[in-house]
């Protein structure tokens, strides 16, 4: 099973890189992979397991974070209406967005950036996503607010960026612009 020992921290080069397609149908190893870190995150969630394992509760995992640089990623979390999301995704892509921003306004953090790092992390309010499940199935998702906001925080670390990459350095709770906060 994955557990923090497993997760890569900020200065781990993979991180900044981006990773390459998962050549598709995807092959055991890659399916494997993709369904334990959808298993971490139902773990880290998991009062119990999360506790017992020294677990740190995850929304989203991208594969770079478990030191696998390949367009993976997993997504398990509830929205505000309650609505789960509960995917392993390979190759995603944002293949439309609004104009208009968003950002929590608490901020975000990260498996594996071990601070904190306050300040407003505006991304698109709004994105239409396409991927393939883990049946190997075409999949799209049109999402907004905080589904939005962790898809995108994924999909970034496919391609090398972290969340801090956005705040404002010198105003890090400035308003950003044709944004409104999704909570
Ligand atoms: O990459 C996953 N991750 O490091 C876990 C936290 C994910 C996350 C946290 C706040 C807002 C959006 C997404
Ligand atoms: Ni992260």
């Amino acid at each position: 099973m994955i557990t923090m020992d497993d997760i890569v921290r900020e200065g781990n080069p993979i991180l900044e890189q981006v990773a390459p397609e998962v050549e598709l149908p995807a092959n055991k190893e890659d399916k494997s992979t993709l369904q334990e870190m959808l298993q971490f995150l139902k773990n880290s969630q998991d009062q119990e397991l999360a506790e017992k394992y020294k677990l740190r509760p995850g929304v989203g995992i991208a594969a770079p974070q478990i030191g696998i640089s390949k367009r993976m990623i997993a997504l398990h979390f509830e929205d505000f209406d309650g609505n789960l999301y509960s995917e392993g995704l390979f190759n995603p892509k944002i293949i439309s967005h609004s104009v208009e921003k968003t950002y929590l306004s608490s901020g975000e953090g990260c498996l594996s950036v071990d601070r904190e790092v306050p300040g407003y992390v505006p991304r698109y309010a709004r994105i239409t996503v396409k991927a393939f499940n883990l049946d190997g199935e075409p999949v799209k998702f049109r999402l907004r607010g905080y589904p939005a906001i962790v898809m995108q925080h994924e999909i970034d670390h496919l391609n090398g960026i972290m969340f801090y990459d956005y705040i404002n350095t010198n105003n890090p709770f400035a308003e950003p612009e044709n944004a409104k906060p999704c909570d």
